[in-house]
């Protein structure tokens, strides 16, 4: 149920990846709640059930993950290096002003991709969280994800086998907690309130990081993986409805056109919004 109950001022339209309508994302959600199947931890609505079933048959490695595409792995991980050094020079983020050891929250982390490619190496420790157990382990397995032998002795501190839906980050635990590409399993009242758990999770000047494809407009239902693409504005809504702040958000740059456009949005308690420094960069 959503907390505030009354309905969105705004609408957006949904189709499926064959082109049919679904309608807008208030019919539609009320559509997937009613649609439930009963598990160890209670009833939830089937569309989550169908997502876990899709990953559970894919290859646990990058290419898997990202549905052929590995190797805008590397641009990737170089627009999310640059993401966190302006963040850094703006003092957040884990800027190390204290000298305290830095943290990192990886979600939906799949295989370790975004912790091996990246955030091991900007930060002291990472904990990833992951419901697809043969993902997780293959994370828990790879030494790149684990930090086996690094100088700088940077590691994967927690693997934790559970879905965002009812994750709970530990209180003030993570200078960054990074959401990529995983988020568009969650449904809106989950979403937000997953962010808002994610805000008690920050130490102070840290950040919620949510990269996501971005829908041309309304929102793209996959028949295949149980998930929706959804738009920009669809995402802002989903940010402003937390009560949080959306700081910046930045389009990735060098993957191929075919691709979604991809979006980098920076969330931050309404509490630590600065003007100076605020910059929205689009193509
Ligand atoms: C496209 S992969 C991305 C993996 C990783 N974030 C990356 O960028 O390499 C989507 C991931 O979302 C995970 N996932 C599916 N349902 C989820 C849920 N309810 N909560 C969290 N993650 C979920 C899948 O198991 C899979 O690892």
């Amino acid at each position: 149920m959503r907390d505030d109950a009354t309905p969105d001022a705004v609408e957006f339209r949904g189709v499926d990846d064959l082109g049919r309508d679904v309608g807008t994302h208030e019919a539609f959600w009320a559509e997937v709640a009613k649609k439930r199947s009963h598990g160890a931890d209670g009833s939830k609505p089937t569309f989550y059930a169908k997502g876990i079933e899709y990953w559970d048959g894919v290859a646990p490695d990058v290419d898997g993950v990202l549905g052929g595409f590995a190797h805008v792995s590397a641009p990737d991980a170089r627009d999310n290096a640059k993401l966190l050094e302006d963040l850094r020079g703006r003092g957040r983020g884990g800027a190390k002003a204290n000298g305290t050891k830095t943290t990192a929250l990886d979600c939906g982390a799949g295989v370790g991709r975004v912790t091996s490619t990246f955030l091991i190496e900007k930060f002291d420790e990472v904990d990833l969280v992951e419901p697809c157990r043969h993902f997780l382990d293959a994370a828990a397995a790879d030494a790149l994800v684990r930090g086996d032998g690094r100088a700088d002795g940077h590691r994967a501190k927690r693997f934790v086998a559970e879905p965002l839906e009812s994750f709970v980050p530990e209180r003030e635990r993570y200078d960054v907690i990074w959401i990529q590409w995983c988020i568009g399993h969650l449904t809106d009242d989950d979403f937000v309130a997953f962010l808002r758990r994610c805000k008690d999770g920050l130490r102070e000047n840290g950040v919620i990081v949510m990269k996501e494809n971005n829908a041309a407009s309304g929102f793209i239902l996959d028949l295949e993986d149980s998930s929706i693409t959804r738009s920009h504005e669809y995402l802002l809504h989903i940010i402003n409805r937390t009560g949080m702040r959306c700081l910046e958000h930045r389009l990735q740059t060098g993957f191929p056109p075919e691709l979604f456009a991809v979006r980098m949005y920076v969330i931050v308690p309404s509490s630590s919004f600065r003007r100076v420094g605020i910059q929205n960069s689009s193509r």
